[in-house]
């Protein structure tokens, strides 16, 4: 099914009308409507992004008190058509991410004003693997639709380690960049671990060092940096209106770029925390009992709609391609969930393409500003 088809049908369905097929047929007749429904849904996202005082992230430093900004925040919208049924929404993350870096554009522009210099982004891409090019082109794109400088060095996947450090190091000493990160997976014979440690602590856009990763974890800490994929997380679901606190969500997957860092930033907002990972006995157990599910697995259609409780919040992280012959490049992207059996279920939910991705592309683009805001002294926290 095509996005755009979804998203129709999204804005259109019933939860009553299970079959897929008269729920199509349905949304092709009401293609007026429905666009007409999908338009002012839209706004009303936008009317109430407009309102948030802040766009660029979680606001770590009081996120242990009851978040000032969710208590401001309007009542979640009440996804119920006329008659009060329910509907699904479509988490919109190309316009939230749109809206973040419309934010970023202005502070880069006064900081230009300010201090003569913009944010600077450097990437080191290793390898030739399609999909690193791909996300780095989108990182590079992003830096330049919000006037922060970038860098590439690109290296032969049969470089030596060291000339992986010594990229990483000549990018830590120049003063003109403020984030740095490595593109990850490198290839085999290489030490992650250590090549991330090279990376300096002030200039760690992807929060992976171990000092930020520790300081995200302590209630009295606070790290200069977070991971870009959870903060794009609790974007999505604090610019839909979503409350944590209290919330059971469930976080499938671990690791230190999405998994981990997702599971502490949503409890320092007071959510309560499980998390699935490939030894987890019956997962689908623990996430039918899940106000909010976020699936970072890497698995496609690993969360079925029977793992999900009746109203629950989906936000899917897994970006994996799958075989497509009718696609150009004889692949398409999809998620760790079941995507037309969870909209059957799901209160909201995002989707894959145009969920979690460009916005956890705009919180690296924010995570830069906010360095170079450190550096120059324009910062409104100091860590
Ligand atoms: N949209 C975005 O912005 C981003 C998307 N991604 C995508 O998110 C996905 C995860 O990325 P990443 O965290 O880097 O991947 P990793 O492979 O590093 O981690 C995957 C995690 O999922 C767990 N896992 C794997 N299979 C299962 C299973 N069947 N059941 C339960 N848990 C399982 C693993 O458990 P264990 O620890 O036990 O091995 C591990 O903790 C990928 O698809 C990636 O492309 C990543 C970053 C950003
Ligand atoms: N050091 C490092 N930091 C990372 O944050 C990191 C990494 N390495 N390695 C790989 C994973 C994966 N990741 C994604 C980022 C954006 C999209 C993204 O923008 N996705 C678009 C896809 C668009 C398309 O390809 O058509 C979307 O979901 O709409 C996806 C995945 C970051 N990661």
């Amino acid at each position: 099914m095509g996005a755009a088809a979804v998203a129709l049908l999204a804005a259109t369905r019933r939860r009553s009308t299970p079959p897929v097929t008269s729920l199509l047929s349905r949304a092709v007749r009401g293609l007026h409507e429905a666009t007409a429904a999908a338009e002012e849904d839209r706004a009303r996202a936008r009317r109430r992004r407009s309102s948030s005082s802040r766009l660029l992230g979680p606001d770590i430093s009081d996120t242990w008190d009851p978040s000032p900004r969710a208590a401001a925040r309007p009542p979640p919208p009440r996804d119920y058509a006329v008659d009060c049924e329910p509907t699904v929404t479509i988490i919109d993350g190309k316009s939230i991410a749109e809206d973040i870096r419309l934010q970023i554009s202005e502070e880069v522009r006064q900081m230009k004003n300010a201090v003569g210099h913009v944010p600077g982004l450097a990437v080191v891409l290793v390898g030739d693997r399609r999909d690193s090019q791909s996300y780095v082109r989108f990182k590079v794109k992003g830096c330049e639709e919000v006037g922060i400088k970038s860098l590439l060095a690109e290296l032969p996947g049969n470089c030596t380690e060291d000339e992986v450090v010594d990229s990483v190091a000549r990018f830590n000493d120049d003063p003109s960049v403020h984030g740095v990160l490595v593109q990850l997976p490198l290839p085999q014979h290489m030490d992650e671990e250590k090549i991330l440690n090279t990376i300096s602590l002030d200039k760690d856009v992807d929060g992976f060092h171990p000092l930020n990763v520790g300081n995200l974890a302590l209630r009295s800490r606070k790290p200069l940096f977070v991971s870009c994929a959870a903060k794009a997380c609790l974007e999505l679901l604090l610019q839909s209106g979503i409350d944590l606190m209290g919330k059971h969500v469930t976080i499938i997957g671990r690791s230190k770029v999405v998994g981990l860092p997702t599971s502490l930033l949503l409890q320092r907002h007071h959510a309560t925390v499980s998390v699935i990972h490939a030894f987890t006995a019956n997962p689908e157990e623990i996430t039918r009992e899940s106000d909010i599910v976020i699936s970072a697995a890497g698995v496609a259609n690993l969360v079925r709609g029977s793992w999900l409780k009746q109203g629950a919040v989906v936000i899917d992280v897994g970006t994996n391609p799958v075989e497509d012959p009718d696609s150009d490049y004889g692949y398409r992207l999809t998620g760790d969930v079941c995507f037309e059996e969870a909209v059957t279920v799901a209160s909201a939910i995002t989707p894959v393409p145009g969920g979690v991705g460009p916005v956890t592309i705009a919180m690296l683009l924010a995570n830069t500003l906010d360095s170079a805001k450190r550096v120059y002294g324009l910062s409104d926290s100091t860590p």
